[in-house]
């Protein structure tokens, strides 16, 4: 009988912060941080894991800072969700590189670099143990790359968005703005809400909270925290219903 221990998760969402692959860089992609995700995700693949990868774009382009240099804002979230494409096309090479089966879908059809999003087929490469990237968000101006990742989550029935960013978990403030920040290990989306925590968008966090879809935030920069997560141990923050939160 195997003793490999069992992953808390059949299917997930992972969201990877764009801003959190610059590494030590200013602006870009650092090669380092990609393959050392592209290592933890192989891991929990070959633990029988089911990945959809959302990456965000911030390490690149986001429309509200173009908008405020002057551009027009639906012309700088375009910007920003291909922003989004060719962090999934570093990341779908750093996948490859690291023998991890990986399919790369873009919101916004892009003929000879990526697949167009496909839900059922999304759902086919997942049961085969593909990795599959979603990018260019939800393909819409105005929203973010979380929104997209609940979108997906959601679209592929995860069991929870497991958010990857540059912070340990949820605060009752910014760490990075206040060094006595708190962190807490469970919430309710409720409680985000009425204390107003900066875990995700209105739009992101609503839509997770009315699909029953948890969210566990942690930090991607930590090595083997994806693993813990993904093995139920107790990371980050995890976002919930009250009745299932301990
Ligand atoms: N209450 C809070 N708890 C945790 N982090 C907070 C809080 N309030 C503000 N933050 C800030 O939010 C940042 C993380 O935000 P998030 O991961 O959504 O964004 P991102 O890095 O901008 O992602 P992307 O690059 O994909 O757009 C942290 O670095 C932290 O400084
Ligand atoms: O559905 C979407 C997703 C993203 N955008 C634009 O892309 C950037 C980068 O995404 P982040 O989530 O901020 O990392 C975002 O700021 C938007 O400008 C979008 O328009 N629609």
């Amino acid at each position: 009988m195997s003793m490999t221990p069992k992953s808390a998760y059949r299917r997930i969402l992972l969201k990877l912060s764009g801003e959190a692959l610059m590494g030590d860089e200013g602006f870009g992609i650092d090669p380092k941080v990609l393959d050392r995700m592209a290592q933890e995700i192989k891991e929990i693949v070959e633990s029988g894991v089911q990945v959809g990868l959302v990456i965000g774009g911030g390490n690149l382009f986001r429309g509200q800072g173009l908008a405020e240099a002057g551009m027009n804002r639906v012309v700088g979230d375009h910007m920003g969700m291909l922003a989004t494409v060719m962090n999934g096309l570093a990341f779908r090479d750093a996948l490859h590189r690291a023998f991890v089966n990986a399919r790369l879908m873009s919101a916004i059809p892009l003929n000879g670099v990526c697949d167009a999003y496909n839900w059922a087929e999304a759902i086919s490469l997942l049961k085969s143990g593909r990795v599959v990237i979603f990018s260019a968000g939800t393909g819409n101006p105005f929203f973010t790359t979380d929104s997209a990742a609940c979108l997906r989550g959601i679209e592929i029935e995860a069991d929870a968005v497991l958010k990857g960013t540059k912070v340990d978990g949820v605060y009752d403030s910014d760490p990075n703005q206040n060094d006595n920040a708190t962190m807490y290990k469970t919430l309710s989306y409720q409680e985000v809400l009425e204390k107003e925590l900066k875990v995700m968008d209105l739009a992101a966090f609503t839509l997770a909270r009315d699909h029953h879809l948890p969210v566990r935030v942690f930090n991607m920069n930590k090595p083997g925290a994806l693993k813990a997560v993904v093995m139920g141990e107790d990371e980050g923050t995890l976002i919930d219903h009250p009745e299932n939160l301990n």
